[in-house]
């Protein structure tokens, strides 16, 4: 991916919080404390709250120089001129999706555990490739599960590799070690006790890390 945006770090995406004001807080913090990318993800939501919430979000992600993620819906991404857009398999075609979205616009894709997704996801022309769960995740226990394997596997396509599901900053550096450029978290951050000491714990993985 030729962009402006860090390559490595810790992808933080948006817990279920309806109320604006306490989402803002909880993301300034998180971002204050090195988080590299947001993704806005609230299943919770109806339409107008999504947008509004993206749309308050854009700002606070524009003065820390970090990419806005929109979830599910790459259609809102481009109404608010967000950063990006995140696709899942029931989120819509990746091709329309990179043929309708501006240039730079970044394009990621859910691979689970499915190299072929991988290889079919970079074909549409995907700026990064996400596998998981790693771990059981509380926030989505049912999630399917992959191993580290596939995040080697997947240097192949020479696109950063995401790494997702049931992360923590104790189980992190095996990932970070296997090739994810980014750590994507939601509960290992928003339900820390103290978000910010997590998003430098999941930081410190990537130091330790040999680079490769
Ligand atoms: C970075 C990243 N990776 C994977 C997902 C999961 O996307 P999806 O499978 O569409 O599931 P939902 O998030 O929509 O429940 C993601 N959102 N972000
Ligand atoms: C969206 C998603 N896709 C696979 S696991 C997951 C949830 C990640 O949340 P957590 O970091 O709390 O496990
Ligand atoms: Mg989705």
């Amino acid at each position: 991916m030729n962009s402006p945006w860090p390559r490595s770090g810790v992808y933080a995406i948006t817990p279920d919080e309806n109320d604006t004001t306490q989402l803002l807080a909880r993301v300034q913090t998180v971002l204050q404390a090195g988080a590299a990318w947001l993704q806005y993800r609230n299943k919770t939501a109806d339409g107008p709250l999504r947008e509004h919430q993206a749309t308050q979000l854009l700002p606070l992600c524009r003065a820390w120089r970090v990419p806005l993620i929109i979830n599910d819906d790459w259609r809102l991404a481009a109404a608010i001129g967000a950063d990006g857009t995140h696709l899942g398999e029931d989120d819509g075609e990746l091709v329309a999706a990179r043929a309708a979205l501006p240039a730079g616009t970044i394009l990621g894709a859910s691979c689970y555990a499915d190299l072929t997704l991988a290889r079919r996801a970079a074909a549409a022309g995907a700026d990064y490739v996400a596998f998981g769960a790693f771990y059981p995740s509380p926030t989505k226990p049912h999630a399917r599960r992959a191993t580290p394997d596939l995040l080697r596997d997947a240097a192949q396509f020479g696109l950063p590799r995401v790494a997702i599901g049931g992360i923590t900053p104790d189980n992190a550096l095996p990932l970070v070690q296997a090739g994810a450029d980014l750590i994507a978290v939601i509960s290992g951050v928003f339900d820390a006790p103290d978000p910010a000491a997590a998003v430098r714990a999941y930081l410190s993985c990537f130091k330790e890390a040999p680079t490769p």
